[in-house]
């Protein structure tokens, strides 16, 4: 099995347990009676300057332990204190060690966009993610068939949500644009090689393939200003930061670093 199928089966047997616990339908209860979803789409637009998703990210499968996060809201309010658009949480828990208690916690304490990042292949994921607030989820083209990234991509969009789809070549952006993919993520990280290879050249490479109206993510690989420079003098509307802003002690002074390229 690929790392990225693994991560995907992992996530998807976690949220099964939880259904045992919380039915289909009671989620989707809580989903429909959550505050609307905030319009991710108007506030991640392109603009003047380059705009960030700010990353709650406590470990990796690449990195191991980045960082404890014993509070992801405080956290998160500072992500939108240094000028973040809008704040991704990881909730995968094997390998992350995220949670949806985490995305509650920072939803409650941000008015920007929250993303929940997760490996997402089911209505469920889905509807957990609006029923604990999240405004975006991510879809990785490479995780699912072209029907399912149809189907979650349509729940998403009935539900208010913004799916950012994720992709890793010029064929998958294609995918992502046949199903109406308004964020378009191109991650510069391979999730299915062993190594986490990072190609910190493939947004450069393949960005033109996204058509003008269609917001273009640059997402991994950003360590220094120069990395979100390049990538913004490389098409990016918005650059997702993770490890970056959990390990150098001080969120705010580097995304205001990073947003004055
Ligand atoms: O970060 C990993 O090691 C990883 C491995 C396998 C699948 C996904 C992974 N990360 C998710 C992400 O895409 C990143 O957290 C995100 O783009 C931020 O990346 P970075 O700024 O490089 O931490």
């Amino acid at each position: 099995m690929s790392i990225l199928a693994d991560l995907t089966a992992g996530s998807v047997a976690d949220a099964n347990a939880r259904k045992e616990r919380r039915s289909k339908a009671e989620v989707e209860k809580a989903a429909l009676e959550q505050t609307p979803a905030l319009d991710a789409l108007e506030l991640l637009a392109p603009a003047e300057r380059v705009k960030i998703i700010a990353e709650v990210k406590r470990a990796s499968p690449s990195r191991g332990d980045l960082s404890e996060i014993s509070d992801p809201a405080q956290l998160a309010v500072s992500y939108e204190t240094g000028g973040a658009s809008a704040i991704s949480v990881l909730t995968e828990q094997r390998k992350f060690k995220g949670s949806l208690a985490d995305l509650e916690a920072v939803r409650a304490a941000v008015s920007i966009p929250v993303l929940r990042k997760d490996f997402m292949a089911t209505e469920y994921q889905i509807l957990e993610a609006r029923a604990a607030g999240a405004d975006i989820v991510l879809l990785i083209v490479a995780a699912l068939s072209q029907k399912k990234l149809a189907e979650l991509h349509q729940l998403a969009r009935e539900l208010g949500m913004t799916a950012l789809v994720e992709t890793h070549s010029e064929d998958e952006i294609d995918r992502a644009l046949e199903v109406g993919a308004q964020l378009v993520g191109v991650n510069a990280r391979d999730l299915d090689s062993a190594d986490f290879t990072l190609d910190k050249d493939l947004f450069g490479r393949v960005a033109d393939r996204i058509p003008a109206g269609v917001i273009r993510v640059a997402e991994s690989a950003v360590l220094k200003r120069k990395d979100v420079a390049r990538y913004r003098e490389a098409g990016a509307d918005v650059v997702l930061v993770g490890e970056a802003l959990v390990t150098d002690g001080d969120p705010i002074r580097t995304l205001e670093k990073f947003l004055s390229v």
